[in-house]
């Protein structure tokens, strides 16, 4: 499966590049950008690069953190790579929200595998993120460079908002087979059964039936999934996000993490004054970078 470069930028110490490559669970051709830090340039370095995966939120492409996060700098410090997947299938085969609102449909996938027409036809975003992706992104870059790049064993995972509640579920989903070594969300929704958003996201993807929407829950995966290795997630949330109150509600995932293995192991910073834009992304990826770097070994 070969990946075609749509685009190779020079940015920071590495480079940045604007990948697609045919999806076979997606159906359709699907974007993705990598970045290879200064390390992966560098002959002298010959340890594995292991990758941070990064989540965006609802009408992103892999362009806006790519160009308005800054986790450039930060994968430079401290030598590792970067995946920053799209949010959804795109095409003119893709059906999206019939209420054409930006929180649902295309660019708002909700990283879940759809089993509901017609979604289930291209909607498989869970599946991909999680198995296909890392798995393409390992054959290409084993065949094609000769810095082994780490994609599948070695990684941790963020995002932001339905991006960040991506990372949650994918890292909690996968826990006992110790898929991510690291987690770390910025303004996620953490309840998705409870806020519209999610309500809407899981009625339209999964089904009316509530207890089918379980199991893309951070709140309802906390409690059956046992926190064996003495993990910590970290979360950013700015205290002036418009979408606190009535979507995201961050501190149910306290309330949820109460009485199992995840209590106090959830360190949630509340940036006092801050948005939910990526002018509040970029301030805190300095610390969410340092947060993977150590859980990958790096430091
Ligand atoms: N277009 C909407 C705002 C949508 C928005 O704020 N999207 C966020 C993610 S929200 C949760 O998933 C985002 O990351 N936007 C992209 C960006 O570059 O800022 C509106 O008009 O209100």
């Amino acid at each position: 499966m070969s990946f075609k470069v749509r685009q190779e930028i020079a940015t920071c110490g590495g480079k940045l590049l604007k990948l697609s490559h045919f999806s076979e669970l997606i159906g359709l051709s699907m974007d993705v950008n990598v970045y290879l830090p200064k390390q992966y340039y560098s002959k002298d370095y010959e340890k594995v690069i292991p990758t941070v995966y990064y989540l965006s939120g609802l009408t992103c492409s892999p362009d806006n953190a790519s160009e308005k996060a800054f986790w450039q700098f930060q994968a430079d410090k401290y030598g590792f790579g970067m995946v920053f997947p799209d949010t959804s299938p795109r095409g003119d085969s893709v059906p999206d929200d019939p209420e054409k609102s930006w929180d649902f449909g295309i660019a708002a996938s909700f990283y879940v595998n759809a089993t509901k027409k017609p979604y289930d036809k291209h909607y498989m975003m869970y599946d991909y993120i999680h198995k296909e992706l890392p798995v393409l992104l390992d054959e290409h870059f084993s065949e094609s460079s000769t810095k082994k790049l780490d994609f599948l064993d070695n990684v941790g995972i963020t995002g932001h908002s339905m991006g960040g509640y991506g990372a949650l579920t994918g890292f909690l989903k996968n826990y006992d087979a110790n898929r991510y070594k690291s987690c770390s969300a910025f303004a996620p929704i953490v309840n998705p059964s409870s806020v519209p958003w999610g309500q809407k996201a899981f009625k339209g993807y999964l089904s009316d039936d509530e207890n089918d929407w379980d199991k893309y829950d951070p709140c309802k995966l906390i409690k059956r999934i046992t926190n064996t290795r003495n993990d910590m997630i970290l979360i950013h949330q700015g205290t002036k996000d418009p979408f606190l109150k009535d979507n995201l509600k961050t501190d149910l995932l306290t309330e949820a993490s109460k009485n199992t293995s995840w209590e106090g192991k959830i360190d949630i910073r509340y940036a006092d004054g801050y948005d939910h834009s990526y002018f509040f992304v970029s301030t805190f990826v300095p610390d969410h970078a340092r947060f993977h770097a150590k859980n990958l070994g790096l430091i």
